[in-house]
């Protein structure tokens, strides 16, 4: 295990993190299996190649909208959130709050502090939110107390855990004497370090360890935000590590639970964790986002998901793309097919070390890597912009006792597709059904989002290109956002 306490004002191409050896015996990477992992590596930040036409349905036209979820009346100002992180939030271009963050940052930001249970869709800006309270409410007066951990972040995922840092970084480079560390498993070769810092960003196993260590001094700490909040309190590993983590905290801290997802009976025990919470939720029937363009095609055999992948690779030169798989063996081994045909394409998955994960995801965030091939892993609240299509190769299945169980897993579904359709963009959500055990899954997700999943011929290559072309390159077009 190690740590690394960074200084504010470096912009988020300087991560440095902390990381530890994944659990090998785990056969899938769902988030949900407790994995931790990453190292540093260069990262050019999330801003890929802008696109170089113009923008057909602008941001503010979304956010003038009161049925979208970007919609807001208010601005930042109107916050009352302080000058610097007002600068701060000038830099990333961010004009006007989305709806869950007019929503949720005035609840937050009250006081005496509350505890918030805040629901809103996949890509519509939580991280913003929660870190807009982290920033208002550090008290970085002295060296001390700059060096004392006032808030603590938690992530079911390495690569989401830097990712929030790189947000952090951006945010409070005015904020003088901030100081991030992150906290996730190290190398198996990497040192333990102290955590002086003014916030922590971490995941549940390794931020619970440096407590114990005492390299994480909790005594300070004022606001714990568990982000994929559902995920991180549903599983076994995760939830048992955040519940020690949380017995270990100052008990007036201020809890806040983020997600896009919140299945009823975690919903209930989210409750138990955030006493007399404040609520923001949503419908059933709001969860899906309407940027993301859902499809799906049929597949004869395993063996031809792989020969329709191929044949969309051919498509896929536009953006990048996600391809999400059952397994950590299958990804590697589509990666090694698709390598040795002459296809350029990375797997990330839990089983390999932290520093090799964080070099490709970081190669995928600067546009080097166009095409990555990954599990649940990365299912959840990974933010990389450019992304314009999602592959679930395999559908998201829940498991029981290790195996899968022919029930669909709704939540990782709806968190896949996700990763596109970011903030208003459009994208495209294709899946591969082989047989009747996915067909039926992918009709029950279909009818418990009351979504509608299109079929595409794949008998007629040149329809499926121009559906995703079309959509590919209004996305592209939305991308630039002009205001
Ligand atoms: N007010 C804003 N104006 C412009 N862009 C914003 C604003 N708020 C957030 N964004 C951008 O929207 C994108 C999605 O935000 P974020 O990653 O916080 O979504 P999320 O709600 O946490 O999604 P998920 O549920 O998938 O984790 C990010 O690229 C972020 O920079």
């Amino acid at each position: 295990m190690s740590s690394e306490a960074t200084e504010a004002p470096q912009g988020a191409g300087s991560l440095a993190d902390r990381i530890t050896k994944p659990d090998e015996s785990k056969p899938t990477d769902a988030p949900s299996t407790g994995n931790e992992d990453g190292a540093p590596a260069n990262h050019k930040g999330s801003e890929l190649a802008e696109p170089d036409y113009t923008v057909e349905v602008k941001l503010s036209d979304l956010q003038a909208d009161p049925n979208n979820p970007l919609f807001s009346v208010k601005s930042f100002e109107d916050l009352g959130l302080d000058e610097r992180i007002l600068k701060g939030l000038a830099t990333m271009n961010f004009r006007k709050p989305s709806k869950v963050q007019e929503r949720a940052l005035p609840l937050l930001m009250s006081n005496p502090p509350k505890n918030l249970v805040g629901q809103s869709q996949s890509g519509t800006g939580k991280t913003a939110a929660f870190v807009l309270n982290v920033l208002s409410r550090l008290d970085l007066s002295t060296p001390e107390m700059a060096s004392s951990p006032q808030a603590l972040i938690l992530a079911p995922t390495r690569e989401l855990a830097r990712q929030i840092v790189g947000v952090i970084q951006i945010m409070g480079q005015f904020l003088d004497g901030l100081v991030i560390g992150t906290a996730v498993p190290a190398d198996s070769n990497a040192r333990t370090g102290k955590m002086d810092c003014s916030v922590v960003v971490g995941t549940p196993g390794t931020v619970q360890d440096m407590i114990k260590r005492r390299n994480l001094n909790p005594a300070q700490l004022k606001v714990l935000v568990l982000d994929e909040a559902d995920n991180m309190l549903d599983q076994q590993g995760l939830g048992d590590q955040c519940i020690r983590a949380k017995a270990m905290l100052p008990r007036t801290v201020q809890i806040v639970l983020f997600s896009a997802t919140f299945p009823a009976h975690v919903y209930r025990y989210a409750g138990k964790f955030a006493p007399n919470a404040n609520e923001i939720t949503l419908q059933h029937e709001e969860l899906t986002v309407e940027g993301i363009k859902q499809l799906y095609m049929d597949c004869d055999n395993e063996e031809q998901k792989y020969q329709n992948l191929v044949q969309l690779y051919g498509l896929l030169t536009v953006g990048s793309s996600i391809i999400f798989v059952r397994t950590r063996t299958s990804a590697i081994e589509i990666e090694r097919r698709m390598v040795a045909e002459g296809h350029t394409v990375a797997s990330l998955t839990g089983g390999v070390e932290g520093s090799q994960r964080d070099a490709v995801i970081d190669s995928f965030r600067n546009g080097d890597a166009k095409v990555l091939i990954t599990t649940n892993v990365l299912a959840r609240g990974i933010d990389v912009s450019t992304v314009s299509l999602v592959v679930n190769y395999d559908v998201p299945e829940e498991y029981t006792q290790n195996r899968p169980s022919g029930t669909p897993d709704y939540q990782t579904y709806l968190h896949r597709i996700g990763r596109t359709g970011r903030f208003g963009r459009i994208g495209v959500a294709i899946s591969f059904v082989a047989n009747r055990g996915e067909w039926e899954m992918l009709r029950k997700i279909q009818e418990h989002f009351g979504c509608n999943i299109e079929r595409i011929d794949t008998n007629d290559w040149d329809e499926v290109e121009e559906i995703i072309k079309k959509t590919i390159k209004s996305s592209r077009a939305q991308s630039s956002f002009k205001n």
